[in-house]
């Protein structure tokens, strides 16, 4: 294992178990403040269609963004894991999947996704690449100022963003608790930048 990689699983397993120890109504305002300083960006006044996650692991709720987008009209999707193709199972798609993005409307069912994050069961609306999304809301376990976004580790939207081709790439803004602010993120070569990054108390432009 690379030291880039192991200097990620300490700090992935230190910023995880900070964010989980956030109390409920302490989440719940910064969900808001967050929501709030997005809604002001031009990012998202011209986003039409938008892609947001369900939050886990204390991760911060877009869920007030997903209720003014709904009520703006724009178009709402979440990310769904594909495993590679011709392959099952967890292990697969934990080292080669990535994500497709499927409508998320008030009225879609959910269903628990390859690593238990819930996901819509599809078949309502056809599923769509990250071509079609104006702005990628993305979850995140660490952030710095110049844009380095720590995830989970699964290398879902490092892979999905790195396979888009000559794509116009979606304006990638991490959403995330301002305790997950690092000095310094350790990166590799495959990490794919944020363009913006909000807490509940900053907006940064990366
Ligand atoms: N809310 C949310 N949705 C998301 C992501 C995310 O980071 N947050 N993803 C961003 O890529 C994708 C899912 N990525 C994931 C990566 C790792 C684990 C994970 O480690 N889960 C368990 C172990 C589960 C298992 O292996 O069966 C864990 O918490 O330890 C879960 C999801 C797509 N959807
Ligand atoms: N473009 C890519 N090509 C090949 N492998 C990749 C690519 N992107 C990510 N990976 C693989 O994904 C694994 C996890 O990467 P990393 O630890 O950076 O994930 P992460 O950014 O924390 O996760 P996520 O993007 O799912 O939130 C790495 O082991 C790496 O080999």
């Amino acid at each position: 294992m690379s030291i880039t990689t192991e200097r990620k699983q300490t700090l992935r397993a230190r910023l995880r178990a900070q964010r989980r120890a956030i109390d409920a109504g302490t989440a719940r305002w910064a969900a808001r403040m967050a929501a709030k300083r997005v809604m002001r960006l031009t990012a998202w006044r011209r986003a039409r269609r938008i892609a947001v996650y369900l939050a886990a692991d204390g991760e911060i709720d877009p869920q007030p963004l997903v209720e003014a987008a709904w009520r703006a009209g724009k178009q709402v999707h979440l990310p769904v894991i594909q495993p590679p193709k011709g392959e099952r199972g967890r292990r697969a798609a934990r080292q080669r999947g990535h994500l497709i993005f499927r409508r998320y409307d008030r009225d879609t069912p959910l269903h628990p996704g390859l690593l238990g994050i819930p996901e819509p069961a599809g078949r309502s609306h056809p599923a769509c690449s990250l071509a079609a999304i104006d702005l990628l809301i993305m979850p995140l376990v660490g952030f710095d100022e110049a844009g380095h976004r720590l995830g989970m580790g699964g290398g879902f939207y490092d892979r999905t963003l790195g396979m888009r081709g000559r794509f116009r790439r979606p304006i990638c803004l991490g959403l995330a608790h301002a305790c997950q602010k690092q000095p310094a993120i350790p990166h590799d070569p495959w990490d794919q930048p944020l363009d913006i990054c909000v807490t509940n108390l900053e907006t940064i432009f990366c």
